[in-house]
């Protein structure tokens, strides 16, 4: 009786990018056991996050942890009857619990962005969290696929990079900066002015909106690639570099907004979740998996970038290449690469001084 509730449940879940999977071939019932931590799970982007995950079929564990409020999330999410268990975590004593076993972590842990700061601006603070949370990841899950939402992302992915060489337990193929809100948002900007199916549904035969977001996650290194963008729309200069600049002060947009109250939450869970839903069908053996995200890479000579990435069974299956780009987003790419040097080396030297 709650196994049948249970799966009904789960195939009536209609959050976007998630319900796929069982959509796509794996029964609830018959999905891997996989367990996803997220770290922060009591912030701005760790509730609704941990919901969205809880919504996953594809998790049967979730660990929520964070320095303090996870007990009351985690009683909260756990009422929602669906596949995943849910503990809840809170202070370092209990990190090492929430992290063993950890197929996925997510680390949207530390503090946001007020009016007038730069992401950088965020740097002395999440840096130092960072790199404590992936000391203890690579203690107790050092297999773990790493979704990086921590802020600068385009610092604290080398960061996690150089804590888990020195621990001897990096994997090149298992960490991600978490660019997919990028992604999201220059769909649905690109959406509008071509006038497309922001997102695909069974009921639309209008084809899903499709845009590359490479570089890193800051400012102008947010390089969107809508020359690439599907379906095509004729679209002027002027309304592509509208639509660049829309997408790369989109985090700004959303800062302004909110006041002094934070930065983008809601549409970074939905993100989030998006990308960890991908890492796990690509561990569950789920073909053609891609999305965006900052790896370590070859794409430039740049030692991390953002581009398409194929996700499978490791982790990173393929990075791919950057495709045929306009003399506009060559001038774009040249551009970006000084300032997204400079935040990848930020991090490795901070790393490896403290
Ligand atoms: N990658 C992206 O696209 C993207 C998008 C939005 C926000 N962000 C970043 O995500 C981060 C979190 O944003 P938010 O709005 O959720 O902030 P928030 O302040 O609402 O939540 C952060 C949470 O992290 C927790 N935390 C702090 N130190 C911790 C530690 N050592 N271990 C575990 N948890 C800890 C806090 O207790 C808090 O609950 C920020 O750095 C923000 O800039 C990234
Ligand atoms: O803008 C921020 O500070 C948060 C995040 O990086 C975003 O793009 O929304």
């Amino acid at each position: 009786m709650r196994t049948s509730m249970l799966k009904s449940i789960v195939r009536r879940s209609s959050v976007p990018g998630v319900s796929s999977v069982s959509r796509r071939g794996f029964a609830s019932g018959s999905a891997p056991e996989r367990k996803v931590a997220v770290l922060g799970a009591a912030g701005g982007i760790g509730q609704p996050l941990s919901l969205l995950m809880k919504l996953n079929p594809l998790v049967s564990r979730l660990a929520l942890y964070d320095i303090a409020g996870t007990p009351g999330v985690a009683a909260d999410v756990s009422h929602i009857n669906t596949r995943s268990e849910v503990a809840g975590f809170a202070g370092e004593e209990q990190l090492g619990q929430a992290l063993e076993g950890a197929d996925v972590v997510i680390i949207p842990a530390g503090v946001p962005r007020k009016p007038g700061m730069t992401r950088d601006d965020l740097f002395n603070i999440n840096a130092g969290i960072v790199k404590s949370l992936c000391t203890a990841i690579a203690k107790y899950c050092p297999h773990a696929l790493v979704n990086m939402i921590s802020n600068p992302v385009n610092s604290t992915v080398p960061i996690a990079a150089e804590v888990f060489k020195k621990a001897g337990t990096y994997d090149e193929k298992r960490l991600f900066g978490v660019t997919t809100l990028d992604v999201v948002r220059a769909k649905t900007f690109y959406a509008g002015k071509a006038r497309a199916n922001v997102a695909g549904t069974f009921l639309c035969l209008l084809p899903e909106v499709n845009v590359p977001v490479v570089g890193g996650h800051a400012g102008i290194t947010i390089l969107p690639l809508f020359s690439q963008a599907t379906p095509t729309a004729n679209l002027s200069d002027e309304e592509i570099e509208a639509l660049t600049k829309r997408t790369q002060d989109g985090g700004t947009e959303v800062v302004e907004a909110k006041a002094g109250k934070g930065s983008a939450t809601l549409s970074m869970a939905y993100a989030g979740a998006i990308f960890a839903d991908a890492c796990l069908k690509g561990l569950n053996g789920v073909p053609d998996v891609v999305e965006c995200s900052f790896v370590q890479s070859n794409v430039t000579e740049l030692p991390f970038f953002a581009s398409k990435v194929r996700l499978g069974k490791n982790g990173v299956e393929e990075v791919l290449g950057l495709g045929q780009l306009t003399d506009y987003e060559k001038k774009g790419l040249e551009a970006l690469k000084p300032e997204l040097l400079s935040s990848i080396e930020k991090g490795i030297k901070f790393a490896n001084a403290n």
